[in-house]
């Protein structure tokens, strides 16, 4: 590509000319036929804007604050495995990229670097993304390092019970890095059977008998609020909410798990009216653009997380380049919310959009 990035999906096209493509193919993958992966973002390009006119835009003020932590734009950097497969730095990298951008940033229990190591490197707000495994004690032992050190949430992620058939894995017959959070506490040697060497470590380690009742378990062991991440019904939203949990996570996990699940934005609303204010509900999938942000807060998110596109980043330039996808992002927020006439996150409503479901109603 010549020149300078434009926006986020510039970066991918830099990404895939740095990195090995088994690495590339890794993050850039979904499952099966990778419909979802495709809807993920075609769904967004299927919502226009109702903008208004002359209102007051000459100060915007994208703050808000996600279970009490003020943050400048609604946008997060959601967990994502394995960033030494993006940038020598990995998650170091990325952790420092969220404290210079002042947000928040969810490290994923598949990361390369430790919960030490990230904590020691960066100021930034930190959740822990938590994967179950069938031995709980060592399950627990990694929610408590993290409480220990300084993370502020958990982040239970709810829709891997087993891994997602992602056939570029299985053909690049992918590997398990080193995942240092994990050492002597979990093997990674695992047979593959000439396939995902992932999916088989998911499927030897996995706790795929985790339930509902299990929150009242992953409360005994820790202090820190919990968010389930995963949820694309409103049956799940009312149970989550029922449960206790302090957050909903709208999210199917990139389009890497059940192919032919729905694009994230087209359940947002669905879960937001299930879940009646009750908890905040952050969404993620797809998230390219600024508009893409607005048209997630205007059905109800309380905030986003970006997942490849800060991959993407930190492939292509370290920390800088993530600071730089979430700055893009923020610009182009703000731009949104001035020409659609919303000066603050607040002034963003359902009535600032129309979606292809307004658009069936409407003609029938
Ligand atoms: C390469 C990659 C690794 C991921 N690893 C995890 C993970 O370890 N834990 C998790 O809960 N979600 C994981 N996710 C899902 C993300 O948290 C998020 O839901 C998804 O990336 C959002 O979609 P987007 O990539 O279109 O922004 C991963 C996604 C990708 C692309
Ligand atoms: C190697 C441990 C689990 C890897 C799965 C990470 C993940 O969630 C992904 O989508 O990839």
């Amino acid at each position: 590509m010549a020149g300078e990035p434009v926006n986020v999906n510039e970066f991918e096209e830099l990404a895939r000319e740095a990195l090995p493509k088994m690495n590339y193919d890794y993050f850039r993958g979904g499952a099966e036929d990778q419909h979802t992966l495709r809807e993920n973002v075609a769904a967004f390009q299927r919502i226009t804007f109702r903008p208004r006119v002359l209102v007051d835009v000459s100060s915007i003020d994208m703050s808000t604050s996600i279970l009490g932590y003020k943050i400048p734009a609604p946008i997060v950097i959601a967990p994502t495995g394995m960033h030494e497969l993006a940038h020598p730095q990995g998650e170091v990298a990325t952790a420092r990229a969220a404290a210079a951008s002042n947000t928040i940033m969810v490290l994923s229990f598949s990361s390369s670097r430790t919960i030490e190591e990230v904590a020691s490197s960066s100021q930034a707000v930190r959740f822990y993304q938590l994967y179950v495994s069938k031995r709980r004690d060592i399950a627990a032992a990694l929610v408590q390092r993290a409480e220990r050190n300084g993370f502020k949430a958990i982040v239970l992620t709810a829709d891997t019970q087993r891994l997602g058939r992602r056939e570029l894995d299985i053909k690049n017959k992918m590997a398990v890095p080193p995942l240092r959070n994990l050492e002597g506490l979990i093997s990674t040697d695992v047979d593959s059977a000439g396939g995902s060497g992932i999916e088989a470590f998911v499927a030897q380690f996995k706790d795929s008998s985790l339930n509902w009742k299990d929150i009242e378990w992953l409360r005994s062991v820790t202090n820190l609020p919990i968010l389930i991440k995963g949820v694309l019904t409103a049956e799940d939203a009312r149970k989550a909410v029922e449960v206790g949990v302090e957050g909903v996570i709208v999210s199917n996990h990139g389009a890497r798990q059940l192919d032919y699940s729905p694009a994230t934005i087209t359940v947002l609303e669905e879960v937001v009216q299930a879940v009646k204010g009750k908890v905040p509900v952050i969404f993620d999938g797809g998230i390219r653009r600024g508009t893409d942000v607005f048209k997630a807060l205007a059905l109800g998110a309380k905030a986003v997380m970006v997942g490849r596109p800060v991959i993407y980043g930190l492939a292509t330039r370290g920390e800088a380049g993530v600071v730089r996808v979430m700055q893009m992002l923020k610009d182009e927020l703000e731009l949104t919310m001035a020409l659609a006439g919303c000066p603050t996150l607040k002034d963003i409503t359902r009535r600032h959009v129309t979606t292809e479901s307004d658009r069936l109603r409407s003609s029938l």
